[in-house]
């Protein structure tokens, strides 16, 4: 009957609501209790009418059932690492190469942290999150999509972006998915009381998570998603001119993205944003290994293209590695 239908699609609405502001924005909207009394209300009421049952309801996040092995996904376009600058000289020939190949006296770059931990495609189809894959080599990933859709920040389905109420017809996000270190730490208690091994560093516990084939397992992990682009989008309301947008537009989709990211012009700002960061690694939420410069201005990073594997329009500023002993 459509009262209970609508009651239905309340209760989801309300719980992915509460999720996005707890897992995305870290800032919870009701008390623990009353969530789980929503939770546990829209469980038995699909467990009594399942013909109530959705794929994007937050009922369906729990793991299913383990898998033999993960299927293999071809991606799109290929999903490439970043070139890597390890001193500010390197960075500085970027910028010059850069200048000189678009002829322009100063490129505007859009920065942001380096997030430390593995690089993920996400697939929506008419707003919903329909495939999950690993970056693997590239050119070919990894199906995690049950493993995904347990980790509470990634919407699994889309409302409306900047302007248009409706999602795109297809979506294709990428982004990385990490463990914040008080979710590490938490995660190796927890290891040591069980007498099993300890994870070496937030992004080997985020891999070992997220490439585990019990989804049961996954669940129990508290992995972050931040989006960092777009692979592929069909919709007129995807933004074409600038990185920035593209971030502003995943944002108003509910996607987490870097809270430090910003625009600066030319490569001394570059290098005072990499420093700016640096000083401020530490009190992270979470292991960054480096700040990403990328030409924000679309059409410069078509006219830029990519170098072998890498984009030339884009690079990795690394720190020095942060441990002595390396994943
Ligand atoms: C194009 C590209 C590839 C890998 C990336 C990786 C990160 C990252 N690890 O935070 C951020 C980005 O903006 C990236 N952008």
């Amino acid at each position: 009957p459509d009262r209970l239908r609508r009651q239905a699609r309340n209760l989801r609405n309300a719980i992915e609501l509460h999720n996005y502001n707890y897992f995305a924005l870290d800032a919870p909207t009701i008390p623990d209790a009353e969530y789980d009394k929503l939770f546990r209300e829209l469980q038995e009421l699909e467990q009594r009418y399942p013909q109530l049952i959705t794929p994007d309801s937050p009922t369906r996040r729990m793991g299913a059932a383990p898998l033999k092995e993960f299927p293999k996904i071809v991606h799109r376009t290929p999903m490439l690492s970043l070139g890597n600058a390890f001193e500010a000289a390197e960075v500085e020939a970027f910028d010059r190469r850069v200048r000189q190949t678009l002829r322009v006296e100063s490129v505007e770059y859009a920065v942001e942290p380096k997030f430390d931990g593995l690089a993920v495609s996400l697939w929506y189809e008419n707003g919903i999150f329909t495939t999950g894959a690993t970056r693997g080599d590239g050119y070919i990933g990894e199906d995690v999509t049950l493993n995904l859709r347990t980790v509470k920040s990634i919407p699994l389905h889309l409302h409306g972006g900047l302007s248009s109420d409706s999602p795109p017809a297809l979506l294709e996000v990428r982004g990385e998915v990490l463990m914040l270190k008080a979710d590490f730490e938490k995660l190796n208690r927890q290891q040591r009381e069980r007498n099993e091994r300890e994870f070496i560093n937030p992004r080997n516990a985020a891999a070992g998570s997220l490439r585990q084939l019990d989804p049961g397992i996954t669940v129990t992990r508290r992995l972050t998603f931040f989006a960092y682009g777009i692979g592929a989008g069909t919709d007129g309301d995807v933004p074409r001119d600038k990185q920035s947008r593209v971030m502003d537009y995943l944002e108003s989709l509910r996607f987490p993205v870097a809270r430090e990211r910003s625009v600066v012009n030319g490569v001394a700002a570059l290098l005072e944003y990499h420093q700016e960061i640096g000083g401020r690694r530490e009190c992270l939420p979470y292991d960054i290994d480096g700040t990403v410069y990328k030409v924000n201005d679309l059409a410069q990073q078509e006219q830029l293209g990519f170098v072998s594997r890498a984009p030339r329009f884009a690079v990795a500023h690394k720190f020095p590695a942060q441990e002595a002993v390396t994943e």
